[in-house]
């Protein structure tokens, strides 16, 4: 699989879309907008409405060319044949989400605002970094603050997308990638907005030619 890693990277969110027509319907909403990265996000303790959100969210995104990434759960990615998983620092290591979904899965690891965690993810083996929060966030208000100067050192330093996440909006976003962010991971900007769409579109095009080619 050939991935380009770059643009809009959507994140579901349990609280703000507990139901899963509406859940459906946001994403195909956003992917109409040319969202090519989905990152299903579901902290409820429910695997049976984990597993069928997350297989109807991959066949959609199959539909539109994009990439789905399963958050925290390597199982759920592997039973749903995600295209990778994203990793926190309190979730399992990037070695064993490597044995368990093989060389072409795309894992992603929080680094918040350490240089010396991006360092340790790349030489790991993750395929992207992600940095923040950089703004208030209205989903995850105590996450650890980061500032824009990260996305800068890490950009000099490790060759690996840098995915810029907390609290980004149409207002904010040219920041994070003047700063040299290559992906803008939005909960509530986007998914928060009466035009889903059009929000997405608006995103989409502060970059050009954003994709994730399978
Ligand atoms: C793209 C992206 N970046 C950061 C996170 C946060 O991951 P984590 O620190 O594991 O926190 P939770 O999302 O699990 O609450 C993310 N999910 N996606
Ligand atoms: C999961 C996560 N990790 C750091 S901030 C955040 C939430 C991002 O959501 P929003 O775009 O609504 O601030
Ligand atoms: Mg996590």
């Amino acid at each position: 699989m050939t991935t380009q890693l770059h643009g809009l990277y959507g994140i579901t969110d349990s609280q703000l879309l507990p139901d899963t027509n509406a859940l459906i319907s946001a994403v195909e909403a956003a992917l109409k907008g040319g969202m090519r990265i989905l990152q299903y996000r579901d902290k409820s303790q429910n695997k049976i409405k984990r597993f069928n959100q997350a297989s109807q969210l991959k066949a959609l995104c199959q539909q539109y060319n994009a990439c789905l990434i399963i958050n925290d759960d390597i199982h759920l990615a592997a039973e749903v044949k995600a295209d990778g998983v994203h990793l926190g620092q309190q979730d399992q290591a990037i070695t064993q989400a490597r044995e368990v979904l093989g060389k072409n899965a795309i894992i992603g690891v929080t680094c918040h605002d350490s240089y010396p965690l991006a360092e340790a993810a790349y030489q790991q083996g993750a395929d992207y970094i992600a940095l923040g929060r950089f703004f208030p966030s209205a989903t995850k208000p105590n996450a650890p603050p980061a500032s824009l100067c990260i996305i800068q050192q890490v950009s000099a330093n490790i060759p690996l997308p840098i995915v810029a996440i907390g609290g980004i909006t149409l207002d904010n976003a040219s920041m994070v990638i003047n700063a040299g962010a290559h992906l803008m991971a939005v909960i509530h900007g986007l998914f928060a907005s009466d035009n889903i769409q059009g929000t997405a579109q608006q995103f989409t095009q502060l970059f050009s030619g954003a994709s994730c080619i399978s």
